[in-house]
Protein backbone atom coordinates (compact mmCIF):
# COMPACT_ATOMS: atom_id res chain seq x y z
CA UNK A 1 0.00 0.00 0.00
CA UNK A 2 1.60 3.48 -1.14
CA UNK A 3 2.60 5.66 1.79
CA UNK A 4 1.67 9.15 1.80
CA UNK A 5 3.48 12.39 2.61
CA UNK A 6 1.89 16.19 2.73
CA UNK A 7 4.00 18.99 2.46
CA UNK A 8 1.27 21.89 3.56
CA UNK A 9 2.39 25.68 2.66
CA UNK A 10 0.69 27.11 6.22
CA UNK A 11 0.41 30.57 4.44
CA UNK A 12 -0.95 29.17 1.12
CA UNK A 13 -4.21 31.04 0.23
CA UNK A 14 -4.46 33.27 3.17
CA UNK A 15 -4.24 30.22 5.78
CA UNK A 16 -6.78 28.19 3.62
CA UNK A 17 -4.06 25.16 2.95
CA UNK A 18 -3.47 25.08 6.50
CA UNK A 19 -7.18 24.55 7.55
CA UNK A 20 -7.47 21.69 5.58
CA UNK A 21 -5.36 19.81 7.95
CA UNK A 22 -8.52 17.98 9.94
CA UNK A 23 -10.15 16.80 5.95
CA UNK A 24 -7.05 15.19 5.62
CA UNK A 25 -6.86 13.45 8.26
CA UNK A 26 -10.06 12.20 8.60
CA UNK A 27 -9.80 10.91 4.56
CA UNK A 28 -6.33 9.47 5.66
CA UNK A 29 -8.16 7.47 8.13
CA UNK A 30 -11.49 6.63 5.55
CA UNK A 31 -8.96 5.45 3.51
CA UNK A 32 -6.41 3.39 6.45
CA UNK A 33 -3.42 5.12 4.74
CA UNK A 34 -0.10 5.69 6.56
CA UNK A 35 0.37 8.78 6.13
CA UNK A 36 2.66 12.28 7.42
CA UNK A 37 1.79 15.78 7.54
CA UNK A 38 4.53 18.63 7.53
CA UNK A 39 4.60 21.97 7.51
CA UNK A 40 7.05 24.73 5.70
CA UNK A 41 8.09 27.41 7.86
CA UNK A 42 9.84 29.55 5.24
CA UNK A 43 9.97 29.88 1.32
CA UNK A 44 11.41 26.81 -0.61
CA UNK A 45 11.59 24.58 1.99
CA UNK A 46 9.21 22.46 0.94
CA UNK A 47 11.65 21.82 -2.20
CA UNK A 48 14.13 20.06 0.77
CA UNK A 49 11.09 18.56 3.06
CA UNK A 50 10.09 16.94 -0.74
CA UNK A 51 13.78 15.78 -1.64
CA UNK A 52 13.75 14.13 1.93
CA UNK A 53 10.40 12.27 1.75
CA UNK A 54 10.77 10.11 -1.23
CA UNK A 55 13.02 8.11 0.48
CA UNK A 56 10.17 7.25 2.98
CA UNK A 57 6.92 7.72 0.87
CA UNK A 58 5.65 6.71 -2.52
CA UNK A 59 3.10 10.04 -2.92
CA UNK A 60 4.11 13.54 -1.79
CA UNK A 61 1.50 15.97 -2.04
CA UNK A 62 1.64 19.67 -2.13
CA UNK A 63 -0.89 21.27 -0.82
CA UNK A 64 -1.20 24.97 -1.23
CA UNK A 65 -0.99 27.31 -4.32
CA UNK A 66 1.20 26.95 -7.56
CA UNK A 67 4.37 28.16 -5.32
CA UNK A 68 4.13 25.10 -3.45
CA UNK A 69 3.16 22.32 -5.80
CA UNK A 70 6.40 23.92 -8.19
CA UNK A 71 8.59 23.50 -5.23
CA UNK A 72 7.75 20.28 -4.19
CA UNK A 73 7.28 19.03 -7.64
CA UNK A 74 11.12 20.48 -7.98
CA UNK A 75 12.10 18.16 -4.93
CA UNK A 76 10.67 15.45 -6.83
CA UNK A 77 12.14 15.97 -10.03
CA UNK A 78 15.83 16.80 -7.99
CA UNK A 79 15.64 13.13 -6.86
CA UNK A 80 14.20 11.72 -9.88
CA UNK A 81 11.45 10.01 -8.02
CA UNK A 82 8.49 9.69 -6.14
CA UNK A 83 4.86 10.65 -7.03
CA UNK A 84 3.54 14.10 -6.87
CA UNK A 85 -0.12 14.91 -5.57
CA UNK A 86 -1.88 18.04 -5.41
CA UNK A 87 -4.07 19.43 -3.02
CA UNK A 88 -5.52 22.51 -4.00
CA UNK A 89 -5.10 25.32 -1.05
CA UNK A 90 -3.69 28.28 -2.76
CA UNK A 91 -5.36 31.52 -4.38
CA UNK A 92 -5.29 30.74 -8.35
CA UNK A 93 -4.98 27.13 -7.85
CA UNK A 94 -3.69 27.35 -11.71
CA UNK A 95 -1.57 24.27 -11.95
CA UNK A 96 -4.76 21.93 -10.70
CA UNK A 97 -7.31 22.97 -13.54
CA UNK A 98 -3.94 22.18 -15.83
CA UNK A 99 -4.00 18.86 -14.41
CA UNK A 100 -7.80 18.76 -14.47
CA UNK A 101 -7.45 17.83 -10.85
CA UNK A 102 -10.69 19.49 -8.74
CA UNK A 103 -10.12 22.26 -7.20
CA UNK A 104 -12.68 20.94 -4.11
CA UNK A 105 -10.04 19.57 -1.96
CA UNK A 106 -12.66 17.46 -0.55
CA UNK A 107 -12.77 16.11 -4.08
CA UNK A 108 -9.44 16.12 -4.72
CA UNK A 109 -8.24 13.93 -1.59
CA UNK A 110 -11.15 11.23 -3.22
CA UNK A 111 -9.12 11.52 -6.17
CA UNK A 112 -5.80 10.91 -4.55
CA UNK A 113 -6.62 7.94 -3.14
CA UNK A 114 -8.15 6.43 -5.75
CA UNK A 115 -6.58 7.99 -8.95
CA UNK A 116 -3.70 7.02 -11.11
CA UNK A 117 -0.76 8.00 -12.47
CA UNK A 118 0.51 9.61 -15.20
CA UNK A 119 3.75 11.30 -16.37
CA UNK A 120 4.22 14.80 -17.21
CA UNK A 121 6.49 16.83 -18.95
CA UNK A 122 8.79 19.47 -17.22
CA UNK A 123 9.99 22.77 -18.28
CA UNK A 124 13.07 24.16 -18.08
CA UNK A 125 13.77 27.86 -17.96
CA UNK A 126 17.30 29.64 -17.62
CA UNK A 127 17.97 28.24 -14.36
CA UNK A 128 14.66 26.96 -13.07
CA UNK A 129 12.05 24.65 -13.51
CA UNK A 130 8.64 25.07 -14.48
CA UNK A 131 5.76 22.67 -14.56
CA UNK A 132 2.56 24.92 -15.61
CA UNK A 133 3.26 28.21 -17.28
CA UNK A 134 6.28 31.15 -17.40
CA UNK A 135 5.45 34.57 -19.25
CA UNK A 136 6.91 37.92 -19.69
CA UNK A 137 5.30 41.21 -20.47
CA UNK A 138 1.97 42.38 -19.36
CA UNK A 139 1.33 39.27 -17.04
CA UNK A 140 4.23 39.51 -15.26
CA UNK A 141 3.76 42.81 -14.29
CA UNK A 142 0.12 42.86 -13.28
CA UNK A 143 1.37 40.00 -10.55
CA UNK A 144 4.79 42.54 -9.63
CA UNK A 145 2.19 45.26 -9.47
CA UNK A 146 -0.34 42.99 -7.13
CA UNK A 147 2.46 42.58 -4.54
CA UNK A 148 3.91 46.09 -4.74
CA UNK A 149 -0.38 46.65 -4.13
CA UNK A 150 -1.02 44.47 -1.54
CA UNK A 151 1.90 45.87 0.25
CA UNK A 152 0.18 49.51 0.42
CA UNK A 153 -3.33 48.72 0.79
CA UNK A 154 -4.88 44.81 1.83
CA UNK A 155 -7.99 44.49 -0.74
CA UNK A 156 -9.22 41.67 -2.57
CA UNK A 157 -9.46 44.00 -5.11
CA UNK A 158 -5.74 44.06 -5.78
CA UNK A 159 -5.64 42.09 -8.44
CA UNK A 160 -8.02 43.97 -10.59
CA UNK A 161 -6.79 47.71 -9.63
CA UNK A 162 -3.16 46.42 -10.64
CA UNK A 163 -5.02 45.29 -14.10
CA UNK A 164 -5.75 48.68 -13.90
CA UNK A 165 -2.41 50.19 -12.97
CA UNK A 166 -0.86 48.44 -15.47
CA UNK A 167 -2.55 49.21 -18.39
CA UNK A 168 -1.61 52.56 -17.94
CA UNK A 169 2.37 51.91 -16.89
CA UNK A 170 3.07 49.56 -19.39
CA UNK A 171 5.24 49.72 -22.48
CA UNK A 172 5.53 47.19 -24.90
CA UNK A 173 8.58 45.25 -24.77
CA UNK A 174 11.16 44.79 -28.08
CA UNK A 175 12.32 41.01 -28.56
CA UNK A 176 13.41 39.03 -30.89
CA UNK A 177 11.82 35.41 -30.29
CA UNK A 178 12.98 32.12 -31.81
CA UNK A 179 10.95 29.17 -31.93
CA UNK A 180 12.40 25.60 -32.82
CA UNK A 181 14.80 27.73 -35.28
CA UNK A 182 12.20 30.29 -36.42
CA UNK A 183 12.87 33.75 -35.67
CA UNK A 184 10.89 37.16 -35.25
CA UNK A 185 11.39 41.16 -33.73
CA UNK A 186 8.44 42.31 -32.49
CA UNK A 187 6.52 44.51 -29.60
CA UNK A 188 4.95 42.66 -27.60
CA UNK A 189 2.12 43.13 -25.19
CA UNK A 190 3.10 39.52 -23.40
CA UNK A 191 4.56 35.90 -24.39
CA UNK A 192 4.00 32.63 -22.81
CA UNK A 193 5.19 29.87 -22.77
CA UNK A 194 3.91 26.45 -21.07
CA UNK A 195 2.61 23.11 -20.15
CA UNK A 196 -0.78 23.98 -18.59
CA UNK A 197 -3.67 25.87 -19.66
CA UNK A 198 -4.17 28.24 -16.59
CA UNK A 199 -2.70 30.93 -15.37
CA UNK A 200 -2.94 34.09 -13.43
CA UNK A 201 -6.06 33.20 -11.45
CA UNK A 202 -7.88 30.62 -14.48
CA UNK A 203 -7.29 32.39 -17.68
CA UNK A 204 -6.94 29.91 -20.45
CA UNK A 205 -3.93 31.68 -21.96
CA UNK A 206 -3.05 28.37 -23.50
CA UNK A 207 -6.57 26.56 -24.40
CA UNK A 208 -4.60 23.56 -26.47
CA UNK A 209 -1.58 22.91 -24.23
CA UNK A 210 -1.48 19.43 -22.79
CA UNK A 211 0.80 18.65 -20.01
CA UNK A 212 2.05 14.86 -21.96
CA UNK A 213 2.68 15.92 -25.32
CA UNK A 214 6.41 16.51 -25.23
CA UNK A 215 5.87 20.25 -26.81
CA UNK A 216 6.00 23.43 -25.14
CA UNK A 217 2.45 25.80 -26.28
CA UNK A 218 3.93 29.81 -26.94
CA UNK A 219 1.06 32.65 -26.92
CA UNK A 220 2.08 35.97 -28.54
CA UNK A 221 -0.09 38.87 -28.13
CA UNK A 222 1.45 41.89 -29.99
CA UNK A 223 0.08 44.60 -32.06
CA UNK A 224 -3.00 45.80 -30.25
CA UNK A 225 -3.54 49.28 -29.12
CA UNK A 226 -3.59 49.45 -24.87
CA UNK A 227 -7.68 50.21 -25.34
CA UNK A 228 -8.34 47.33 -27.26
CA UNK A 229 -5.99 45.43 -24.52
CA UNK A 230 -8.73 46.02 -22.22
CA UNK A 231 -11.45 44.50 -24.05
CA UNK A 232 -9.15 41.14 -25.06
CA UNK A 233 -8.01 40.81 -21.88
CA UNK A 234 -11.59 39.29 -20.20
CA UNK A 235 -11.77 36.20 -23.52
CA UNK A 236 -8.80 35.25 -22.16
CA UNK A 237 -10.58 34.05 -19.20
CA UNK A 238 -12.24 31.04 -21.50
CA UNK A 239 -9.87 31.02 -23.83
CA UNK A 240 -11.95 32.92 -26.45
CA UNK A 241 -8.78 35.79 -27.16
CA UNK A 242 -7.35 32.80 -30.06
CA UNK A 243 -9.86 33.87 -32.04
CA UNK A 244 -8.22 37.33 -32.71
CA UNK A 245 -5.67 35.86 -34.50
CA UNK A 246 -4.61 39.87 -36.12
CA UNK A 247 -3.41 40.53 -32.21
CA UNK A 248 -2.83 36.50 -30.67
CA UNK A 249 -0.80 33.79 -32.23
CA UNK A 250 0.03 30.28 -30.92
CA UNK A 251 2.99 28.06 -31.52
CA UNK A 252 3.89 25.17 -30.15
CA UNK A 253 8.13 24.32 -29.72
CA UNK A 254 10.82 22.60 -28.00
CA UNK A 255 13.20 25.37 -27.75
CA UNK A 256 12.15 28.83 -27.60
CA UNK A 257 14.89 32.02 -27.13
CA UNK A 258 13.91 35.33 -26.46
CA UNK A 259 16.05 38.22 -26.07
CA UNK A 260 15.41 41.90 -24.94
CA UNK A 261 17.67 44.90 -24.91
CA UNK A 262 15.33 45.95 -21.52
CA UNK A 263 15.57 43.64 -18.83
CA UNK A 264 11.84 41.65 -18.63
CA UNK A 265 10.21 40.43 -15.29
CA UNK A 266 9.81 36.40 -15.38
CA UNK A 267 6.90 34.78 -14.10
CA UNK A 268 7.38 31.35 -13.25
CA UNK A 269 4.58 29.00 -12.26
CA UNK A 270 2.77 32.22 -10.74
CA UNK A 271 6.31 33.66 -9.06
CA UNK A 272 7.81 36.67 -9.97
CA UNK A 273 11.32 36.54 -10.67
CA UNK A 274 14.08 39.33 -11.18
CA UNK A 275 14.68 40.55 -14.50
CA UNK A 276 16.38 39.14 -17.34
CA UNK A 277 17.54 39.89 -20.89
CA UNK A 278 18.33 36.47 -22.20
CA UNK A 279 15.42 33.73 -21.72
CA UNK A 280 15.80 30.08 -23.05
CA UNK A 281 12.90 27.72 -22.62
CA UNK A 282 13.05 23.82 -23.26
CA UNK A 283 11.63 20.85 -21.68
CA UNK A 284 13.78 18.40 -19.66
CA UNK A 285 14.90 14.98 -20.55
CA UNK A 286 12.64 14.13 -17.18
CA UNK A 287 9.17 13.32 -16.65
CA UNK A 288 7.18 14.10 -13.53
CA UNK A 289 4.85 11.21 -12.64
CA UNK A 290 1.48 13.23 -11.16
CA UNK A 291 -1.98 12.03 -9.54
CA UNK A 292 -4.40 13.70 -12.05
N1 LIG B 1 5.90 28.90 5.95
C1 LIG B 1 5.98 29.80 4.98
N2 LIG B 1 6.00 31.13 5.25
C2 LIG B 1 6.03 32.07 4.30
N3 LIG B 1 6.04 31.77 2.95
C3 LIG B 1 6.02 30.46 2.60
C4 LIG B 1 6.00 29.42 3.59
N4 LIG B 1 5.99 28.23 2.94
C5 LIG B 1 6.02 28.51 1.61
N5 LIG B 1 6.02 29.84 1.41
C6 LIG B 1 5.98 30.57 0.13
O1 LIG B 1 4.63 30.98 -0.11
C7 LIG B 1 4.53 31.37 -1.47
C8 LIG B 1 3.11 31.28 -1.98
O2 LIG B 1 2.70 29.96 -1.98
P1 LIG B 1 1.57 29.41 -2.97
O3 LIG B 1 1.81 29.88 -4.36
O4 LIG B 1 1.49 27.96 -2.75
O5 LIG B 1 0.23 30.04 -2.40
P2 LIG B 1 -0.72 31.17 -3.00
O6 LIG B 1 0.09 32.30 -3.51
O7 LIG B 1 -1.74 31.44 -1.97
O8 LIG B 1 -1.45 30.39 -4.19
P3 LIG B 1 -1.50 30.60 -5.79
O9 LIG B 1 -0.09 30.65 -6.27
O10 LIG B 1 -2.23 29.39 -6.33
O11 LIG B 1 -2.26 31.86 -6.01
C9 LIG B 1 5.54 30.50 -2.19
O12 LIG B 1 6.46 31.35 -2.86
C10 LIG B 1 6.28 29.74 -1.09
O13 LIG B 1 7.68 29.70 -1.29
Amino acid sequence: MSKISFIINPVAGGGKAKGLIPLIESKMEKYEKEYSIKLTTKPEEAIKIAENCVEDYDIIVAVGGDGTINEVARGLVNKGKGILGIIPGGTGNDMAKSLGISIDPERALEHLCNGKNSTIDVGQVNDFIFFNIASIGFDAEVVMNTINIKKAIRSRFAYGISVIYSLFSFKKKRIQINIDGKFAEEDVILVAVGNGKYYGGGMEILPDAKVNDEYLDVCIISGIRKTKLLFLFPSIFKGNHIKYTKYVKIYRGKNIRITSKEGLYLNIDGEINPKVKDIEFNLKDKRLNVIT
